[in-house]
């Protein structure tokens, strides 16, 4: 499987709400992700087969030193390949030279997204009580930070 990590344009906004739905109860639309395209704070990251499909995506926003993984997520034909890796590690490489932390939330039960984060460093810093609904569950908070000082 060959893809490219590339920087989000209006071609990808369909398969990306596609993968959302797919993915997610609260599935981000066409109209929010191309609101990102304009917004200075958003990093936002496809993993972009040879036909230029959506294998995979993830967001970044960035508010000073701040960053928050917003999605992060891979079309389920093409899991367990490394998609996620790539697209959390351009995340973390950036984070390394450029901010003190790196934050996220997610469900707590979800192991193979919280493998993941652990994976590339972070670590629980708190949790928020019944966060998500449709089921309703806990959302762990993650960070991974930079000593700056
Ligand atoms: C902030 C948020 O967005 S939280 C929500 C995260 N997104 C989702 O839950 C959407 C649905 N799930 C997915 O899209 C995918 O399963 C993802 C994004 C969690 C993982 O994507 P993939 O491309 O399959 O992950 P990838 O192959 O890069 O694996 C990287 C690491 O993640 C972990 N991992 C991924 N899938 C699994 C799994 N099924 N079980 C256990 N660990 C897993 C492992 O640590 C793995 O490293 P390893 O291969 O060395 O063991």
């Amino acid at each position: 499987m060959n893809y490219q990590l590339v920087p989000m344009d209006r071609s990808h906004l369909e398969g990306i709400a596609e993968l959302e739905r797919t993915c997610f109860s609260h599935p981000w639309s066409v109209d929010m992700l191309a609101e990102e395209l304009y917004n200075e704070t958003a990093s936002f990251l496809v993993a972009e087969g040879e036909d230029g499909s959506v294998l995979g995506y993830a967001g970044l926003h960035v508010v000073l030193d701040e960053g928050y993984i917003d999605n992060v997520a891979v079309d389920p034909a093409y899991r367990r390949q490394g998609i996620a890796d790539a697209l959390i590690d351009t995340f973390v490489r950036f984070g390394a030279a450029k901010l003190a932390f790196l934050t996220l939330e997610v469900r707590a039960g979800n192991a193979p997204a919280i493998a993941l984060y652990e994976k590339h460093g972070f670590y629980e810093v708190g949790r928020r009580k019944d966060y998500y609904d449709d089921p309703k569950e806990d959302a762990i908070l993650m960070t991974r930070e930079w000593d700056r000082a």
